[in-house]
């Protein structure tokens, strides 16, 4: 099944023949999916599929080659800087910070677009809810330099979270790309993580995020993107897409248990050498 969407919703993300190189290289060929308000998207892949690429072209951190990519109708590209990080959030797949600045402060930062709006007002209170909801109110006096890896990462995420605070507390429109948010962080926090993700999505958020993990995948992702060597392998709805063969194919690795009737798809993968 296709993540196409005829009419253009509010709020739905359209990319259209996306080709992007990387040093005069193609390594994003042709690229077209829908991804819809209200849904979490799921965009998976070997290493070196293009996840972290197409992600980058969406959340306007590189330069495409060719094609279009559309929110709520009008090109990404069109608005100015301060207006468009109002509504799109871009977690990228490295944070990195060699500076001593607070974790507090980190998460601010995600509000300087908001500078001399009336949205300034809420400032505080998106700075409190974000750190709450990445569980660092008990480090947000602590400099980012002293930090451990998953911690950073949830920083990172609380400054997206706090960046379209706003609109998704108004239920508006708004686009949250996150890259392998969860890579560094332990179990609990990892479906904390994406149950925030959830929830953003329920509040208007268009919501495409990278993951490696299948079973993780398959229980927070509304819909597939399977990307392979640069091109879809696959999309559509979850449950009918992330198919063992599909995963067989992709991933080069058996799978060992599938629950897929309606259920998340608990993927217990192994060699592809040992049957399952
Ligand atoms: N800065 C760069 N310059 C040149 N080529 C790059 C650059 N970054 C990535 N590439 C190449 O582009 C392709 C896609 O990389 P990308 O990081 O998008 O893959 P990915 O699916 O996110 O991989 P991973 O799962 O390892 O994070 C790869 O072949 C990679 O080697």
């Amino acid at each position: 099944m296709s993540l196409e969407v005829g009419n253009l919703q509010t709020g739905n993300l359209q990319v259209r023949g996306l080709t992007v190189e990387r040093n005069g290289r193609p390594v994003l060929h042709e690229v077209s999916f829908a991804a819809q308000a209200g849904r979490v998207l799921i965009v998976m892949g070997p290493n070196g599929a293009g996840k972290t690429t197409l992600l980058a072209a969406i959340g306007g951190a590189i330069k495409t080659a060719q094609g279009g990519i559309e929110f709520g109708g009008a090109p990404l590209t069109g608005l100015r800087p301060a207006a468009m990080a109002a509504q799109r959030a871009y977690m990228a797949q490295h944070f990195d910070c060699p500076f001593a600045y607070s974790v507090e402060d980190i998460v601010a930062l995600g509000r300087l677009c908001h500078v001399g709006t009336p949205r300034a007002a809420r400032d505080k209170a998106a700075i409190a809810a974000a750190l709450a909801g990445a569980d660092l109110a008990s480090l947000a006096r602590r400099p980012v330099t002293m930090l451990s890896g998953g911690e950073r990462q949830r920083v990172a995420f609380a400054k997206a979270v706090a960046q379209i605070f706003d609109r998704s507390q108004a239920g508006e429109p708004h686009l949250v790309i996150l890259d392998e948010p969860v890579s560094s962080l332990d179990p609990e926090h990892q479906h904390r993580l994406l149950g925030q993700a959830r929830q953003l999505a329920k509040q208007g958020a268009t919501v495409v995020v990278t993951l490696h993990d299948l079973t993780l995948a398959s229980i927070y992702g509304d819909d597939a993107l399977v990307l392979d060597r640069g091109r879809i392998a696959a999309q559509g709805v979850m449950a009918e897409t992330l198919t063992p063969s599909l995963i067989e194919r992709v991933f080069k690795v058996r799978v060992g248990t599938a629950i897929p009737d309606g259920g998340p798809c608990i993927v217990h993968a192994v060699p592809q050498d040992q049957a399952a």
